[in-house]
């Protein structure tokens, strides 16, 4: 459900492995909260980044666990872990950051993604509204208005608009989770090492 590995001597990348778009089922939710717990606390840890396998990074709530009862981690204590990490979390976005999977993004210290990657909020085509933080990330970064236009609409945005936005620290068309884990490295202080 997760994969956990050390690159570049002192980076966890974090793979989320749930076909066919790495959704945040409950299995995911358990094993991506070790994970992160894990390389937080590893001394030889200085940086985390977190992707998605098969090119995508996540698709959101498991829409196939929708009418189970909620089983396993809830999100939001999971991403505010992501977020009191004391190393750098990157999130490092390919194909599609949607729901709960661009909330995972919001929640990390740092957005990196790929050029044709997209991110929105479809909580409001499920009759839902955004549950784990995006209310309140979103206009943090990019105000009210625009935050308001992604959650009342649903739309997806491109990796180039949402970095004009302010979203996103970096787009690019490399392999994103190689760049991501420089951006990691540089953010340690420790890029080129
Ligand atoms: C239960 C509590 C957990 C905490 C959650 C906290 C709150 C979070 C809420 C949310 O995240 S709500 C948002 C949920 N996500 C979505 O609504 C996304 C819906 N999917 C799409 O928009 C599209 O499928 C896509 C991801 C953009 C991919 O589009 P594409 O055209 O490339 O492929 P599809 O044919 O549409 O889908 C392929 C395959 O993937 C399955 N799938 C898609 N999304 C999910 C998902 N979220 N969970 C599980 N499976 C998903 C889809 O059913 C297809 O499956 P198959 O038919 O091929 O078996």
């Amino acid at each position: 459900m997760t994969r956990y590995e050390i690159v570049k001597r002192s980076v966890a990348l974090i793979t989320l492995t749930n076909p066919p778009v790495n959704a945040l089922s409950s299995a995911v939710r358990l094993a991506l909260s070790k994970n992160v717990e894990r390389a937080m606390g590893d001394p030889e840890v200085t940086a985390v980044v977190i992707c998605g396998e098969n090119g995508t990074f996540c698709g959101g709530a498991d829409i196939r666990e929708f009418s189970e009862p909620l089983q396993g981690p809830p999100l939001l204590p999971l991403l505010d872990a992501v977020e009191a990490g004391e190393k750098p979390v990157v999130a490092a976005i390919e194909g599609v950051a949607l729901g709960g999977g661009f909330e995972l993004a919001l929640f990390c210290h740092y957005r990196v993604a790929h050029y044709k990657s997209r991110l929105g909020l479809p909580e409001v085509t499920l009759g839902i509204l955004p549950a784990a933080g995006a209310t309140q990330r979103l206009p943090r970064l990019i105000g009210i208005p625009a935050s308001l236009q992604m959650i009342t609409t649903g739309q997806h945005i491109l990796a180039q608009e949402a970095l004009k936005l302010g979203i996103l620290d970096q787009v690019t068309q490399k392999n994103v989770c190689e760049v991501a884990v420089e951006f990691a490295l540089g953010a340690v202080g420790m890029s080129g090492a």
